[in-house]
């Protein structure tokens, strides 16, 4: 078997690598300009260029740009403009790391696509399952769980029982530097992760502009300055005087209003998954069923029903809100992922 490395430059994948070297697998390395190609991408290729030498581990270099620009950077800014809080590193990985790398990697020959990703795969073929990693701090399950079953099973996640402190302790105890500091963040193409700033400067369209703040009931009691601004939950910076403190509880696209209200209207009791991916097929599932709809949430007992073109999940006690656009990932108890969608929406 031939293994293609998706390298970053940061410090997970360049361990992954590593490792499954050091396992004495036969692999290549493979990193893909998911931006515009600046100097600082120069000179990351060239820090990897290096690392792969030394390791005797050919590299690849894939420019991908426009294709991100696409299929990851534009939708994020459309659904921003639709109200709607978009999850771009759920997206990416089945439309570029195990979408387009993992193409272009099997034209390199390679039977399997590796990552740095903290996840585990259990089985083969059909069987093949996406667990969660064990580092529970770290687990990149809910991630992956728009990537469709038969890439998975050609997925390998060296790091699947590592944790990271371990991770950045190897590769110190082998002098290794990686050629970027890890975890810099939360999503790669906006810089300091200034999500409004980043809409502002690269929307095409004009954004949403100031609107009605309503409360439930419809009532008006104050002005907004674009719904993208705001996030589901949010207290502080709505700028409205009330009895009680105001929760942001919906974006309303179609009359461009954000609906607010107190902290006992945020619990919601079900939601809508749409592009539902499914990872087990259903009748393999178990009785007892678990739902995070957001990165390191503690999952939640649902219970889940087939519906026109998706999954309602409804839980079974009172459930933070999610953030339509977010993903909805559905596990068993034990961590097994047997479905992803994006939250359409929730009701209470
Ligand atoms: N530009 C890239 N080219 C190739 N593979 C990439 C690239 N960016 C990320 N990956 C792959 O996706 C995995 C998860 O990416 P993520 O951005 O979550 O990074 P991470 O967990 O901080 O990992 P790392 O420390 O390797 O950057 C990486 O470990 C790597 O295998």
């Amino acid at each position: 078997m031939k293994i293609a490395v998706a390298v970053s430059g940061g410090t997970d994948s360049l361990f992954s690598l590593i490792l499954l070297k050091e396992q004495g697998h036969d692999v290549f390395a493979v990193h893909a300009f998911f931006l515009p190609p600046d100097d600082k991408a120069h000179e990351t290729v060239a820090g990897l260029q290096s690392r792969c030498d030394a390791l005797g581990v050919p590299l690849h270099v894939l420019d991908l740009h426009k294709e991100f620009q696409q299929q990851v950077i534009d939708p994020f800014i459309a659904a921003y403009a639709t109200g709607k809080t978009p999850n771009p590193c759920a997206l990416c990985n089945p439309t570029m790391k195990f979408g387009l790398l993992f193409d272009r990697a099997k034209e390199l020959d390679a039977s399997h696509v590796a990552t740095g990703h903290y996840a585990r795969i259990q089985g083969e073929g059909a069987d093949a399952r996406l667990i969660r990693g064990t580092d529970p701090v770290k687990d990149q399950s809910y991630f992956l769980s728009l990537v469709p079953q038969e890439r998975l099973a050609k997925a390998i996640f060296p790091l699947d029982s590592w944790c990271k402190t371990d991770v950045r302790s190897e590769l110190e105890k082998r002098g290794i530097v990686p050629p970027l500091p890890s975890d810099s963040q939360e999503i790669c193409f906006v810089p300091g992760d200034d999500y409004c700033a980043f809409l502002e400067h690269r929307s095409l369209e004009p954004l949403p502009g100031p609107g009605k703040i309503i409360l439930e009931d419809g009532s008006a009691v104050g002005r907004h300055n674009g719904i993208w601004r705001y996030t589901l939950g949010q207290r502080r910076g709505i700028g409205v005087a009330w009895k009680e403190p105001l929760y942001v509880i919906a974006k309303n696209a179609e009359d461009n209003t954000l609906t607010v209200g107190p902290k006992s209207s945020l619990p919601i009791a079900c939601c809508q998954l749409r592009e539902v991916n499914i990872l087990v097929p259903q009748d393999q599932w178990p009785e007892k069923l678990y739902a995070q709809t957001h990165y390191r949430q503690k999952a939640r007992p649902v219970e889940v029903e087939l519906t026109d073109g998706g999954l309602e999940l409804r839980f079974t006690e009172a459930h933070t809100r999610p953030a339509p656009g977010q993903i909805g990932a559905l596990y068993t108890e034990d961590g097994t992922v047997l479905a992803g969608g994006v939250i359409s929406h929730s009701c209470r």
